[in-house]
């Protein structure tokens, strides 16, 4: 019998070989014959890269080319100087000018570091975890950003999409999105053909009140159709003004209790003093609270009704008729009020609108309440009557008509589910996240303009119990004291017969 041998069979090797890069395989004199093309494609690629930032940074480009020609020519001495030099025309500058220098250096500064530390490193792994990748024949195609803009409390990240791609795939992911690039929220905007930005929120530049702005001196020659276009009545989160359209709209403010939706309304008649002392805009008020809220400045109204009764109700009517007397008299001679027109423009107020259409006991009252409601909101607009209503529920059931405010306002909500019946479907996938507003920020409101895709989420004035009385000695003082006044030729007794019932009730 053989001897049996003492070594065993070693069992095959099974480990993946490791896949190394092609050019390890290619010959020696292959990869120096390549070597110089290589070397010229990556200065080119630097060069192209310089010639980049230089063509979008001159000037500071302009700054390093003469400290490096400083530092050839004289030494480094004197590049050190002329450095020393510069820093402190930036201190200067910042010390100053520091809106501008923040605009034009730290913006720029900020958001090239943004771009290399947070957006380069993840973006590719990033767009492939959240499956925003196409992959064709084996090869991967990523949408790529072309630039990043930090503001401070946000990036503004713009993305060119590829083809057959849609805004909607990056809405769907920006929560992962959010998370990925260290953000609270993400928002999606569309700003062209393939091209998005993506808003990348970590600041909040609305959690201080706003303070309205000084009463105007009454000296400005502005036109008032314009102006009741475009009313100013905060700040959205831009730090842009925050306009509002009363003519040619009417305007529904839904919030939770507490959210600040009188402060919308209040915002509103601060911005329209002017016109209110004139005469140009007369305005009435139903407060079913008991004066709780509209209370506060009743010599601000030319009528106020503090119920949701018969008085209300008549209130109601009255506009109703209004609107219509007004349609029947402009028919052939004109298509909308105007400043000329004779008469004053409307405004009415409705705090707590449920309780005027749907909380209403008796029947009859909430069908002639529902039924003029209706008449002023889908007649009213041309006319020059306007409705500014607030609400706690947007229901359906509570207000059938919602869809006769053409602008709407979220206020701070209290589920995703009402932002939908607001703003309307996927503006809450626009970021419009009314329910997510902090109580602790009254006032915060999402808006949905209908010429814009995009929901704006802004801040109304935090007009204080004083600011109201300096309004209200605003509004009643003697019109005659101040320039202005918008003295319409039309409003005379003749054109008019309650014009000065109307100056006599506002001024
Ligand atoms: N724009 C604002 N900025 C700062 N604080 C505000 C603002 N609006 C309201 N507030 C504050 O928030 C609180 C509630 O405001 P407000 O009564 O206007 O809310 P509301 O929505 O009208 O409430 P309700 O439905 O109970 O009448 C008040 O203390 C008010 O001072």
């Amino acid at each position: 019998m053989p001897e049996r041998s003492r070594w065993i069979d070693p069992a095959p090797l099974e480990v993946a070989r490791p896949r190394l890069p092609w050019w390890t395989h290619s010959p020696r004199w292959a990869l120096v014959l390549v070597a110089p093309l290589i070397a010229v494609g990556l200065a080119v690629w630097l060069t192209v890269v310089v010639a980049r930032k230089a063509a979008r940074y001159p000037l500071a480009f302009a700054v390093v080319l003469v400290l490096v020609v400083a530092w050839h020519g004289w030494g480094w001495p004197v590049a050190l100087i002329l450095g020393a030099i510069l820093a402190l025309v930036l201190v200067g500058w910042w010390w100053r000018f520091r809106p501008s220098f923040v605009r034009l250096v730290l913006v720029e500064i900020r958001s090239e570091w943004r771009r290399l530390i947070v957006y380069t490193p993840v973006w590719l792994r990033t767009m492939r975890f959240c499956h925003l990748e196409r992959t064709v024949n084996g090869k991967v195609h990523v949408p790529t950003f072309i630039r990043v803009r930090a503001d401070g409390w946000r990036d503004r990240v713009t993305v060119k999409l590829l083809h057959g791609q849609t805004p909607g795939e990056f809405e769907t992911r920006a929560e992962a999105l959010a998370h990925s690039f260290d953000a609270r929220t993400c928002r999606v905007r569309v700003v062209g053909p393939r091209r998005i930005v993506l808003d990348l929120i970590h600041g909040d530049p609305l959690t201080q009140p706003v303070p309205p702005p000084s009463l105007p001196d009454g000296t400005d020659d502005t036109t008032p159709t314009k102006d009741l276009e475009r009313v100013p009545v905060g700040t959205t989160e831009t730090g842009r003004p925050w306009l509002l359209r009363l003519f040619g709209s009417h305007l529904l403010a839904v919030g939770a209790t507490g959210a600040g939706k009188a402060s919308v309304v209040w915002s509103l008649l601060w911005s329209l003093a002017p016109m209110l002392r004139s005469g140009l805009i007369r305005v009435y008020g139903i407060d079913p609270k008991g004066g709780m809220e509209l209370g506060k400045a009743p010599e601000l109204f030319h009528r106020l009704v503090f119920d949701n009764g018969l008085a209300a109700v008549k209130l109601l009517e009255e506009l109703a008729t209004e609107v219509k007397q007004r349609a029947a008299s402009f028919r052939g001679s004109k298509r909308r009020w105007s400043v000329d027109c004779g008469v004053p423009f409307l405004l009415l107020v409705v705090d707590e609108l449920a309780d005027v259409v749907a909380y209403q006991t008796d029947r009859k009252l909430k069908e002639r309440a529902n039924s003029a409601l209706q008449t002023i909101t889908s007649q009213g607009r041309a006319p020059g009557v306007c409705v500014i209503g607030e609400i706690q529920d947007p229901r359906k059931e509570i207000l059938s008509f919602r869809h006769l405010f053409p602008t709407r306002i979220a206020l701070r909500l209290d589920e995703p589910g009402q932002v939908d019946m607001v703003l309307g479907d996927g503006v809450r996938e626009r970021g419009a996240v009314a329910h997510e507003i902090s109580e602790t920020t009254p006032g915060v409101a999402w808006v949905k303009y209908t010429d814009r895709r995009e929901p704006v989420r802004a801040r109304a004035f935090h007009i204080t119990d004083g600011d109201l009385d300096r309004l209200v000695d605003y509004v009643t003082a003697d019109a005659t004291d101040s320039a202005t006044v918008h003295e319409l030729p039309a409003r005379t007794v003749d054109a008019d017969p309650d014009a000065d019932d109307v100056v006599g009730e506002a001024a």
